[in-house]
Parts: structure tokens; C-alpha cells; sequence
């Protein structure tokens, strides 16, 4: 999943850098996928630090270019890397297009926005990959659409196994800037989280789903 080790750990710096990583036990998030959580990843954040987007735009736009070469379009899911998807596109001067977790209701009741043609090969752009769910629903429109899936490329996974297994039946190769233990590793390290923080974490990994406060 992770191409480089000295990435995963300087994409995992640049998020605590920034304060894109929340931690709120008393308080969890509700995820895409209705699961409660004590942390929340927040990579829309890097758009509004120009250094720290250039950054994922240069080893966003490298990774693919070593995975796959150039695609004929570049593909981001809505909306959390409709911005980031299109600073790929941009490093890699390809055209770029959106998916909509659902298709509008009004104006062209579009799903996907954008120029797509039948058996263009495509390369898809995620900020962040919890079950996967919402990533696949991309994917599916797209191959609905006639696309040709290269693979897909985020800035962040939490490594669940459930999302493994989500991006194997579909058979989507899935490729990440960092994870889940690199960030924990860098955070413990620097004391972005506290020892009783990170007793809280490990006990949500063990059972994500299910986790209460
Ligand atoms: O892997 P999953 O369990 O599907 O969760 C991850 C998804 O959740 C977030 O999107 P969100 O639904 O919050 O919408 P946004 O991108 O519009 O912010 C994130 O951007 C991913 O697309
Ligand atoms: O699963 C999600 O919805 C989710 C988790 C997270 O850490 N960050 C995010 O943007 N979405």
C-alpha cells in the first residue's frame, strides 16, 4: 500500500504540522460510514497550506506516474479530492474529472463531471480511505461509464482490514502517501498524542466499528 517509508512518515509530519489530525474521545466523529471514532483525519485542510499541497502534489503526481504512467484522465472523489485530484491532474497536464457520491437532481443529473469517453484509462484520486465504500462508489460509476480503472491513489488509509477486502472483490489496486501506523509512530514520537490518547486509539483499532467512548 505505501510506495516509500520516508513519504509515508513526511505525509504523516506535514498532517500533525498542520493540526489535520483531531482527536476527540469524549466527543467522537461520526464517519461516511456511520462508525463513531475518536480521530478524524482532515486532509482538506492541506489545500490551505500552499508548501504542504505542493508537496502532495509533487509525490501524488510522481506515484502515479510510476504506478500506471500516464492515464488519459485523472478522476477525483467528490468532494474531498475534487481539489487535490485536480493539482495531480495539473502536475501531470492530464484532464481532469469529478464523481459525485450521488448524481445531481437537477440542471444534467450528472454523477460524474467532466469529459469521460468510453475505454479511457483512468486514474482515481482520494484524500482518505476509511472502509472504502465511498472510493468504490466512485469506482463503479466510472466503470459504468466505460472507464478503464488504472488504480486508485490516496493521501491516507487507516489500513482496515474491511477495506482490504472491499478493494480486492473489486480488484482496484490501491496505493497511499501514508497510513494509520506511521501516523500513531510520528505522533507518539513528537507527543502530539498522550499516552492515555494512544490507549484510546489502540483500544478503537481492535474493534473500529463497534467502539464506544
Ligand atoms: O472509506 P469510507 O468509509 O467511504 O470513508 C472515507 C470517505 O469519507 C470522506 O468523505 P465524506 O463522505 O466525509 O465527504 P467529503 O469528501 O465530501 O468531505 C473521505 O473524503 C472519503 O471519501
Ligand atoms: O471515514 C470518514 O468519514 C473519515 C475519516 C477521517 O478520518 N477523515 C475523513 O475525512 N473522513
Amino acid at each position: 500500500m505505501i510506495l516509500n517509508k520516508d513519504t509515508a512518515k513526511k505525509t504523516a509530519e506535514l498532517l500533525l504540522q498542520i493540526n489535520a489530525i483531531k482527536l476527540e474521545p469524549e466527543n467522537p466523529f461520526t464517519w461516511a460510514s456511520g462508525w463513531k471514532s475518536p480521530i478524524y483525519c482532515d486532509n482538506r485542510i492541506i489545500l490551505s497550506y500552499p508548501t504542504i499541497r505542493n508537496y502532495v502534489r509533487e509525490e501524488m503526481g510522481k506515484q502515479v506516474e510510476a504506478l500506471y504512467g500516464k492515464p488519459d484522465v485523472i478522476a477525483g472523489v467528490a468532494t474531498g479530492a475534487i481539489g487535490i485530484g485536480m493539482l495531480v491532474a495539473e502536475y501531470l497536464g492530464l484532464p481532469f474529472i469529478y464523481v459525485r457520491p450521488e448524481a445531481k437532481a437537477h440542471g444534467r443529473q450528472n454523477k460524474i463531471e467532466g469529459k469521460l469517453e468510453e475505454n479511457q484509462s483512468v486514474v482515481v484520486i482520494e484524500d482518505l480511505i476509511s472502509t472504502g465504500k465511498s472510493s468504490l462508489n466512485a469506482v463503479d460509476a466510472l466503470e459504468s461509464h466505460g472507464a478503464n480503472i488504472k488504480g486508485m491513489l490516496a493521501i491516507f488509509t487507516y489500513g482496515f482490514d474491511i477495506a482490504t477486502t472491499n478493494f480486492e472483490q473489486k480488484n482496484i489496486d490501491l496505493h497511499t502517501l501514508s497510513d494509520y501506523s506511521h501516523l500513531t509512530e510520528r505522533a507518539a514520537e513528537s507527543g502530539y498524542i498522550k499516552e492515555e490518547q494512544l490507549n484510546t486509539l489502540m483500544d478503537w483499532r481492535t474493534n473500529p466499528s463497534e467502539w464506544k467512548p
